[in-house]
């Protein structure tokens, strides 16, 4: 079997960022580099500052200061980097497509034919060519057939590795993997490829976490898992919007089924609805897959988790409007949290953008605070929307680095992200600074009830009457 020593890995963003520091840290004798056309992304990741790396994650700048500059290297040169590769990382990002034949749900696979038209330009030499990047059922073949087809007498072995970690929590998740899975062909030359992928994850897992399959079954695994994760998500959420009307407490309700080993308690906390870069993506993805085969039902049975989804994040912003007496309009409503989830400075497709949104169509005046999520971000995924003019976004909406200025005079305060330094605020001195009633709309169920009604507000608790 082939020894690797050498690898490239296309595209330095919150995947192949964190993945490739992992693998240099635990492999001291590979040497990794990792490219991006996007010059800025790849300065941020060799500024001397470790501050300032394009992703903010727990635990990624110690390794980076470990390996960076002995085995782990960042640079635009993308061709110099495939050539002297053995194994080859496409870690590009696959965009639901914005235009065209299945616009709004099939995966845009424009950047990964991108690379693989790179490689077969440049490769001089076998290669093993990695998709870790999130693809549809039967991309492999694509990619295969535009390498295959370069006439440079180049063998190309193509493995689907697809990637599992969830940011927030992107180091451990990698150092401690509940599985990594490599597909590739079953021939020799597909199962030495596989046997010399497996090698690296072995240096720092357990023999059983690594799984081998067919290419196909690997690339589907990874679209299943994220729609039966969102769809636990989506279940919740459901059943949130029920407990609200009756009194059952979704905490409970969690609790009491998560206690069934069947169910199992992970990934049952109710909230505004899920958001992330690749839920929502992965289950178009899937559903769209699913009616070009012709299975209408298996595609609306998917499609319903995204359905109930919008529904979570319509509901609560519709409730913020009721509650505050049927009217927003020049209210100034606090937003604590940006981030799609606490932990991470990514903001794609984050419910606070949607329920920021409705807000906005309202007149209301919000005011973000998010303690990772600078002002140009929160204003880029606002104007992305193209519900209304950049100007008039920047007119309602603020940014703000304090969060105790910002409830100055506010009717209202809305929990978007689960920041763990929420919860150490002083509520009574927040209370005091704001308008009377003073409001709270806790879309994560992150504070706590009676301490917060016993201080004066007019709580809300997703999933609590
Ligand atoms: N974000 C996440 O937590 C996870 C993402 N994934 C999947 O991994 C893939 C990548 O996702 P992210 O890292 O979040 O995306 P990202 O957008 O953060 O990073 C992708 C990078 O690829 C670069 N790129 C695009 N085309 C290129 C080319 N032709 N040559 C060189 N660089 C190029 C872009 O400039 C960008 O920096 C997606 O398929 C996603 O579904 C899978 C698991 C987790
Ligand atoms: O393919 C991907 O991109 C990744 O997608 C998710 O990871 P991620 O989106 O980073 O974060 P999650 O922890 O899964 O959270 C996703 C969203 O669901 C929400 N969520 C999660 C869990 C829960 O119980 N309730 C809930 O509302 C989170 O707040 C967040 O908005 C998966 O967990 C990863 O396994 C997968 O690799």
């Amino acid at each position: 079997m082939q020894k690797i020593t050498k690898i490239c890995c296309i595209g330095a963003g919150y995947v192949g960022g964190p993945t490739m520091s992992v693998i240099a840290n635990q492999c001291p004798e590979i040497e990794v580099t990792v490219v991006d056309i996007n010059q800025n992304r790849i300065d941020q990741w060799n500024d001397e500052n470790l501050d300032n790396l394009p992703i903010y994650e727990p635990g990624l700048k110690e390794i980076v200061a470990e390996t960076r500059g002995k085995n782990l290297f960042f640079s635009t040169e993308v061709d110099k980097a495939i050539d002297e590769a053995q194994l080859i990382f496409i870690s590009v990002n696959t965009p639901t497509k914005t235009y065209g034949k299945g616009k709004g749900q099939a995966a845009d696979l424009k950047y990964i034919e991108l690379c693989a038209r790179n490689i077969a330009r440049v490769a001089k030499d076998d290669k093993i060519v990695v998709e870790k990047s999130t693809l549809p059922v039967r991309t492999a073949g694509a990619i295969k057939s535009i390498l295959q087809n370069t006439g440079n007498g180049v063998n190309f072995e193509i493995l689907s590795n697809p990637e599992f970690l969830a940011e927030g929590t992107a180091i451990n998740d990698l150092l401690n993997a509940d599985r990594v899975l490599i597909g590739g062909d079953e021939t020799p030359s597909g199962q030495e490829a596989k046997d010399a992928l497996s090698a690296i994850y072995l240096q720092w897992l357990p023999k059983e976490r690594v799984l081998q399959t067919n290419v196909w079954s690997s690339e589907l695994s990874k679209l299943v898992a994220n729609a039966f994760l969102a769809q636990r998500v989506s279940s919740i959420n459901s059943i949130s919007a029920l407990c609200e009307k009756t009194d059952a407490n979704i905490a409970e309700v969690s609790r009491a089924i998560g206690f069934d080993s069947r169910i199992g308690s992970k990934f049952l906390n109710s909230s505004v609805g899920f958001g992330g870069s690749c839920f929502q993506k992965d289950i178009l993805n899937l559903v769209y897959i699913a009616r070009s085969f012709g299975l209408p039902e298996v595609a609306d049975y998917w499609e319903q988790v995204i359905i109930m989804n919008d529904y979570q994040k319509k509901r609560f912003a519709e409730n913020i409007i009721t509650t505050l007496y049927n009217t927003v309009s020049g209210k100034k409503i606090v937003f604590y949290g940006w981030a799609f989830k606490k932990d991470t400075n990514d903001t794609r497709e984050s419910a606070a953008i949607y329920v920021a949104d409705a807000l906005l169509d309202e007149q209301a005046e919000i005011v973000v605070y998010d303690p990772k999520v600078p002002a140009e971000r929160v204003y880029a995924d606002l104007d992305y929307l193209n519900t209304r003019s950049p100007e008039e976004n920047r007119r309602l909406l603020k940014v703000v680095n304090d969060p105790s200025e910002a409830v100055e005079d506010a009717h209202a305060v809305a929990v978007l992200t689960e920041w763990d330094e929420f919860k150490t605020y002083d509520w009574k001195a927040i209370y005091d600074k704001m308008l009377k009633p003073a409001f709270v709309f806790d879309g994560r169920r992150l504070l706590d009830k009676e301490e917060m009604e016993t201080l004066g507000f007019d709580y809300y608790k997703i999933g609590q009457s």
